[in-house]
């Protein structure tokens, strides 16, 4: 059976997949040429990230395909239900990336409050006395010990954005649809842990009481965060989206940074991918990546094996069901 990996693929997921017999594809395929590549090489497996839209077009003109995989979280690029109803296996590794995102939401935060991501690009090519300037401009850095991090959407990346916030002596609150009184476990280099109980809030209550507000939930029709949350949250607040965009409205944060409302934002995904808006790109309050939350080597390696184990045990189940 063939598979392709249209947005690429570890090595290791490579492997797993060829000594189970499988032919594997590792090339971009335009969107555009995709259904008729998908035909003519007799397809079975697709697998994607964010990057590729799998559509009802796809799905239905695709006659070979069994399964569509999304090495991520995120399945909003793929029509899961129709795909579903017409036989088709979809799948994703929900867990494999937490810790990535997490991780980089905490780069993000740690430079955004001291304005890392802004002195790089500023750094002095003329002399001391521009030096000096600027250690006055970057002076009035706070610290995130003692402040408090709100978590909107408290799954597994929420949890690992938890764990390390309580790591550095931060408060957190945070919130969920599904989510009463929750606790996280923390472990040790020895297999000890403990669990550490988490206060969880309705999201009117969290963007009042956050010095830090970061969104962790899938995305949205409508977003989460818009110009009248953002009016009901402590002055100088800072929001970070590596979720999804959409989630926080991009206009209405721009507003707010500009009044003073909003000191600084991190963002990492946008209302328009793979171009986000030049006014977001041009702000100085802003710290950017291009949407590389899952995008660690440690990560990857964990998506591709753990693609290649699911698509191994769907379709050995379906051979023997035939
Ligand atoms: O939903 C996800 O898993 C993340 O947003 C990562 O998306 P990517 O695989 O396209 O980087």
């Amino acid at each position: 059976m063939k598979v392709l990996a249209n947005d690429g693929i570890s090595q290791s997921g490579v492997e797993t997949l060829k000594n189970a017999g499988f032919e594997v594809i590792v090339k971009k395929v335009a969107q555009e040429q995709l259904k008729d590549y998908l035909n003519e090489n007799a397809i079975s497996v697709l697998l994607v990230r964010s990057a590729t839209k799998v559509r009802k077009d796809i799905i239905d003109n695709c006659i070979h395909l069994k399964v569509i995989g999304r090495g991520g979280v995120g399945m909003d690029n793929i029509d899961v239900e129709y795909a579903r109803s017409k036989g088709v296996s979809v799948i994703n590794t929900p867990a494999a990336s937490s810790s990535s995102v997490a991780e980089l939401v905490f780069a993000h935060l740690f430079g955004g409050v001291r304005k890392l991501y802004d002195s790089n690009r500023n750094m002095p090519l003329e002399g001391d006395s521009k030096f000096k300037d600027l250690k006055k401009a970057y002076a009035g850095g706070v610290e995130l010990r003692g402040k408090t991090l709100g978590i909107v959407g408290f799954g597994r990346i929420g949890r690992e954005v938890a764990k390390i916030a309580l790591g550095i002596g931060m408060k957190v609150i945070a919130s969920d649809k599904n989510v009463g009184e929750s606790e996280i476990t923390l472990k040790f280099y020895d297999d000890q842990s403990i669990k550490i109980p988490v206060k969880t809030e309705p999201v009117e209550t969290l963007i009042t009481k956050s010095d830090f507000i970061t969104l962790h939930v899938p995305a949205q029709a409508k977003p989460v965060i818009g110009a009248r949350e953002i009016a009901k949250m402590k002055d100088g607040v800072g929001i970070i989206n590596a979720a999804r965009g959409g989630v926080l409205d991009e206009e209405a944060l721009l507003a707010a940074i500009e009044s003073g409302k909003v000191s600084f934002a991190a963002l990492d995904t946008y209302e328009n991918e793979p171009t986000p808006a030049i006014k977001l790109l041009m702000n100085e309050s802003i710290s950017l990546s291009p949407h590389i939350g899952a995008a660690t080597n440690e990560a990857q390696e964990r998506i591709g094996i753990e693609l290649a184990e699911q698509i191994i045990s769907i379709l050995k189940k379906e051979k023997k069901s035939m």
